[in-house]
């Protein structure tokens, strides 16, 4: 296919993960000619998006990401409208964390601060509200009672049976190989050529990848996540049918990420509990990281805080994190070619913002100021890390 005789888009979207979904779907429901393109059949789980579930929260330190959950959380409900399907459910989120360190206490001033429905927990009260979990020496509690579970793959299907329904064109199973700036973007794959007026980059674990050919590269570190399920001592002890809430231990010892977990629900009597951070990985070598230091951190905190689990992961499934220096995402338009859209460096907790993030690149896209402020997500942060070969 000649690209001089191919269909002009308003917009080409790279990559149908959460992220690029929602900014295609936006930029349907704005009117715009949009196509787009995903490298693997859909759907897939060799990305970051797959999966049943994942957190929603408010529960951030910066008032920035509260203030993007407050419309993400809106948004949420206009799809699940949409869609006409049930896409969060509200378990709450139980945080624990060292009572006196900056983490805590800047997280429990962010929640005071922005008036989010908040439970302090003292500890002489900790096991009557929160049974079967045991609270470690030193730690504080507190539960932000309308976070919840994200019905992910649900959620990502949805989307994209709405984008289409807007007219929305998507083609997976086509690989981008190529793409030429310019004030109208080629961008070829394994089996077409695309002209597009814009171009949003979405591309997840793959974004430098495709960045190369615009001669950018951001500081990304890909990573493998083992997700594991841990089975349940007596069946339903943690379910979301006993209201057993999800929950973040923050920085469970010095120099280690948070552990999290999710009620058991999706698969019945097998409760989600993960590590917040994975080994270096490429992306398409995923599953040849073999590293299980992750899993080990997970059965010694299993053993101490969750009595009621086997301490031994029944079920081990893989995801990919993209993890920016300071773990905030990457939402902008190129250095160099302005009608070029970047969402990059999800970090591991871009799924809740997906609605807002759509709508964000998409004003981006479109040309118009973004709704929410950018600056803690610009390029130019990491001046001392981009390199660019422009
Ligand atoms: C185990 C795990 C747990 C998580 N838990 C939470 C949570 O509880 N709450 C939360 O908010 N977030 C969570 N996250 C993070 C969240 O899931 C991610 O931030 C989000 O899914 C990132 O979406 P994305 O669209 O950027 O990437 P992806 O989903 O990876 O999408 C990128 C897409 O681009 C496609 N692509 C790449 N290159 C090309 C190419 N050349 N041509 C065509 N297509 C291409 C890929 O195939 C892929 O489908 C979690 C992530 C993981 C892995
Ligand atoms: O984003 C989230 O809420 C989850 C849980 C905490 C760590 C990462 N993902």
């Amino acid at each position: 296919l000649l690209a001089g005789k191919s269909i002009l888009y308003d917009c080409i979207v790279i990559g149908a993960g959460i992220q690029g979904s929602c900014t295609a779907y936006q930029l349907a429901k704005n009117k715009q000619k949009t196509l787009l393109l995903e490298q693997f059949v859909l759907p897939h789980s060799r990305g970051s998006s797959h999966g049943q579930t994942r957190v929603i929260r408010k529960t951030y330190e910066e008032d920035f990401y509260v203030q993007m959950m407050h419309e993400s959380y809106e948004l949420w409900a206009q799809l699940e409208r949409e869609a006409g399907v049930e896409l969060y459910r509200r378990t709450g989120l139980l945080v624990m964390g060292p009572e006196n360190g900056e983490g805590f206490s800047r997280l429990k001033a962010t929640m005071q601060r922005h008036k989010i429905p908040t439970v302090f927990l003292e500890k002489q009260e900790f096991s009557q509200h929160i049974p079967n979990v045991n609270l470690a020496d030193g730690n504080g509690a507190l539960i932000d009672t309308f976070a919840g579970v994200l019905y992910a793959d649900r959620a990502l299907r949805a989307v994209q049976r709405l984008f289409q329904s807007c007219g929305g064109v998507i083609k997976d199973g086509e690989k981008v190989i190529d793409i030429r700036p310019g004030a109208e973007v080629t961008v070829t794959t394994d089996s077409g050529v695309y002209r597009g007026r814009s171009l949003v980059i979405t591309a997840g674990p793959w974004a430098n990848t495709l960045l190369r050919h615009t001669g950018l590269q951001l500081p990304l570190k890909v990573v493998k996540i083992n997700v594991c399920y841990w089975k349940e001592e007596i069946p339903g002890t943690y379910s979301v049918g006993q209201s057993f809430p999800c929950f973040i231990e923050m920085e469970p010892k010095e120099g280690e990420y948070d552990i999290y977990g999710l009620p058991s629900n999706e698969y019945p009597g097998l409760m989600k509990v993960c590590y917040h951070m994975g080994s270096e990985t490429e992306p398409d070598e995923r599953d040849k990281q073999t590293d299980r230091g992750d899993i080990d951190i997970l059965v010694r905190f299993v053993t101490r805080c969750l009595p009621g689990l086997v301490p031994v992961p029944a079920v081990v499934e893989s995801c990919m994190y993209t993890v920016t220096p300071d773990h905030n995402f990457v939402l902008d338009s190129h250095p160099t070619y302005g009608n070029i859209i970047i969402g990059a460096g999800f970090s591991g907790h871009g799924f809740k913002f997906g609605p807002i993030i759509g709508k964000l690149l998409s004003q981006l896209a479109m040309g118009q100021v973004p709704s929410h402020d950018l600056s803690p997500f610009r390029i130019q942060r990491f001046q001392s890390h981009a390199r660019s070969s422009l």
